[in-house]
């Protein structure tokens, strides 16, 4: 509140001076009063003290005798010091330092966009889910951005589990009718270009994250020990014993062999079994993917692909923060032996030219929005994320718990195996859901793993799509035969002046859209029985 009563005086202060500009300034300044604060607003009204700032500095140039010219400058100066300093000073914690940085922002691409963070938010985005890349770390974000901004997560329909009928090449048919249209999808699938523009807007980002191949492996490896039989009949599970001979215990078309080569290429659409001697087969899969994905994230920088991903999509700092899910326990891990990544990479040659190709291309992107820029918010979304586990944990930042110790059944992580140990995090206190503060609610979503978040929201997501189905119109009930995009207007995007939703929650809103395509509802897709770690990998 005092924070708003210094941009109000600002706003006086600025608008006694008879400018031409004043009614501009004066509402950008008063809009920033009439939103929450935020440290997006607080760089935005920094930027507006420095434009009110050249405005007068012009003004001035051009009207006022030379004397009287200096003195007027330095005033105004003063003036624009003074209030900046003021709001810094009423504001506290994250927020302070967050501003001091904002201060000093030296990032180019800010600079050449100093009205970034008034942007609407791009909301619809398709993230193709790889397998042990941090890709859980990336989904959990993903959902928790679309419940906060009331948007659709398109899930998968019942009979394909938690993901889209994974190994199975993705087609619409996979998507749950509660969950159309959507405007974000995430959980695990094979990634079908074609089937995903039509059921995706057309302005939809698409981003996926790839890993280095020597640590991808051996979470591979150790993941899928048990239910991969590339993986089982390799004795003693010596990852050192496949790599000598992989021939030897891969069958290509066998099921689950899309986990012991290759990858990433086949998420990714490609084909695993190319011989790496088929360079030509590899440079135009990698054009494919290059075509096809605004932002290919690399899981060794997961920070750094982060303010990318913030970048591209205009979200807020707030919105990237995340806890890592999914992780092994250290005694679950091995460390690689000498010649080992050499012969991982010969592997998986697919998937190393991929990584190589994308980190690059990471590495020039970090580059053009500069370095000094990226480390800066690397170090504001750190700074964040500790404030926030510590908020949620009592002050303290949170262990890492095996499954067992986990009291929360909603955020135990699955375990493929009894040979490998996934570990997750417990709330201080054991809430049960229904009864939880709204910051609650936050902390419980922020660590709940892939398998049960899904469900929540495919909860949720019907629930609301009920709702919405008893307040439509019987006359809408013709549009059923629609293709599954509709061309019925989408969630608009997310203006940053948009209060946050009243509460957690299933969303209150109700759809404007028309019941979706009816051919998907209570179709039976018949597949083969899934394995229990293609259903929860
Ligand atoms: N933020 C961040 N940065 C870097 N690495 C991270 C992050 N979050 C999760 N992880 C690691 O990612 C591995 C799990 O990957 P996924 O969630 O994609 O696995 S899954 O396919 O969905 O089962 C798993 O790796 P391993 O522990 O080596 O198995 C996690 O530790």
């Amino acid at each position: 509140m005092q924070t708003k009563a210094v941009y109000v005086c600002s706003c006086v202060s600025v608008c006694v001076l008879p400018l031409a500009d004043c009614p501009l300034v004066e509402m950008r300044l008063c809009r920033l009063v009439r939103q929450q604060y935020s440290p997006d607003h607080l760089r935005a009204a920094t930027t507006t003290l420095l434009h009110v700032r050249r405005i007068t500095h012009n003004l001035h140039m051009t009207h006022i005798p030379v004397k009287q010219r200096e003195m007027s400058q330095k005033k105004i100066f003063l003036v624009v010091v003074a209030i900046s300093t003021v709001s810094l000073l009423l504001h506290h914690g994250g927020h302070l330092s967050w501003t001091m940085e904002a201060f000093y922002l030296g990032c180019p691409a800010l600079r050449a966009h100093p009205a970034q963070s008034l942007k609407p938010k791009h909301t619809n985005v398709a993230f193709l889910k790889t397998h042990k890349t941090a890709s859980s770390t990336m989904q959990n974000l993903l959902f928790r951005f679309a419940e906060r901004n009331n948007l659709t997560v398109a899930l998968p329909v019942q009979a394909c589990g938690h993901q889209f009928c994974y190994p199975h090449s993705f087609t619409s048919h996979f998507v749950h009718p509660h969950t159309l249209p959507p405007n974000i999808i995430t959980n695990h699938m094979r990634f079908n270009r074609a089937e995903l523009q039509r059921l995706m807007p057309n302005n939809t980002i698409y981003i996926t994250i790839l890993r280095e191949p020597g640590s991808m492996f051996e979470s591979l490896f150790s993941y899928y020990n048990q239910n991969c039989q590339s993986f089982r009949r390799v004795p003693n599970g010596s990852l050192e014993a496949f790599l000598d001979e992989p021939w030897h215990y891969y069958r290509p078309s066998e099921k689950d062999s899309m986990y012991a080569r290759n990858t990433l290429a086949f998420d990714l659409g490609g084909d695993k079994d190319r011989p790496a001697t088929d360079v030509q087969y590899a440079r135009a899969f990698l054009a494919e993917v290059e075509q096809a994905f605004s932002l290919v994230m690399i899981a060794e920088y997961f920070d750094e692909s982060l303010v990318l991903l913030r970048h591209l999509l205009s979200w807020d700092l707030d919105d990237i923060l995340y806890v890592k899910l999914n992780m092994r326990s250290q005694s679950s891990k091995r460390s690689l032996t000498p010649g080992l990544p050499a012969k991982i990479r010969a592997w998986n040659s697919l998937d190393a030219r991929l990584y190589d190709h994308f980190n690059a291309s990471l590495w020039r992107q970090l580059a053009a929005l500069g370095p000094a820029c990226v480390a800066r918010e690397v170090r504001l979304l750190r700074r964040a994320q500790e404030r926030l586990m510590r908020s949620c944990f009592e002050g303290r930042m949170p262990l890492l718990r095996s499954a067992a110790q986990i009291k929360n059944k909603d955020l135990r992580p699955w375990q493929p195996s009894a040979k490998v140990d996934i570990v997750g995090y417990d709330l201080p206190v054991n809430l049960s859901r229904g009864f939880l503060s709204h910051a609650q609610e936050l902390c419980l979503k922020l660590i709940m793993p892939e398998v049960q978040y899904t469900r929540v929201l495919l909860r949720s997501q019907s629930l609301r799509y009920r709702r919405g189905y008893q307040l439509r119109a019987p006359q809408q009930a013709h549009n059923l035969q629609q293709p599954i995009r509709t061309v019925l207007p989408r969630h608009p995007q997310v203006q940053r002046s948009q209060p946050p939703p009243a509460g957690p929650g299933p969303a209150s809103k109700t759809p404007t859209t028309t019941k979706p395509a009816a051919e998907t509802q209570g179709r039976t897709i018949k597949l083969e029985p899934k394995s229990s770690q293609t259903q929860a990998s």
